[in-house]
């Protein structure tokens, strides 16, 4: 039985769909207020450690975006700095893991997949009014 208190901590939500996620082998059913979600498997900055991350899938014409919101805090999220220090990354959407190599985008480019980002999951939107951080939107090249 899952207590409450653990699902109201944002950090234990994360951990706990990432844990869904392995065990059953798909994202399917693993979602964020009906909006689904694709895990990213990094390597961590520093430690070069195995790191495992549920982002909102941004998906537009096979090629998918990352959106290092972090739910409009003041700060980057620490797997923002993972994805740009080791840019090939592995991108699981349903039962299907893919390789790509992360580029983060600016100006005309950037507004377009932040226009997908936005339609995909609206909340974004308001993280950004949140916070004078610019927001940093990776676009995931196949490898
Ligand atoms: C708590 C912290 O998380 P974080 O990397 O800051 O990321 C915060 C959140 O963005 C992260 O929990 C996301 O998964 C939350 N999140 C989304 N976060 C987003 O930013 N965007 C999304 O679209 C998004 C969607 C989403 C959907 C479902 C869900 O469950 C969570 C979702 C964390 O994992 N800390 C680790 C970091 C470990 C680590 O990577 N260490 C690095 C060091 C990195 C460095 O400091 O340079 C290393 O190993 O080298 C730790 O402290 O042990």
């Amino acid at each position: 039985m899952t207590d409450q208190s653990s699902w109201s901590d944002p950090d234990n939500w994360a951990r706990m769909q990432v844990e869904k996620i392995l065990e059953t082998g798909t994202t399917e059913g693993v979602d964020v207020q009906g909006m689904p979600i694709v895990l990213l498997t990094l390597r961590g900055a520093r430690s070069g450690k195995v790191r495992h991350t549920p982002v909102m899938r941004v998906e537009h014409c096979g090629r998918y975006a990352v959106v290092a919101s972090k739910s409009g805090a003041a700060e980057h999220p620490v797997w923002y700095h993972n994805i740009t220090a080791h840019p090939e990354i592995q991108l699981q959407d349903g039962a299907e893991t893919r390789t790509f190599v992360a580029r983060e985008v600016d100006g005309a480019e950037r507004a377009k997949w932040w226009d997908h980002a936005v339609k995909a999951y609206p909340a974004y939107a308001e993280y950004q009014a949140r916070t004078g951080r610019r927001i940093p939107v990776l676009v995931l090249e196949p490898r």
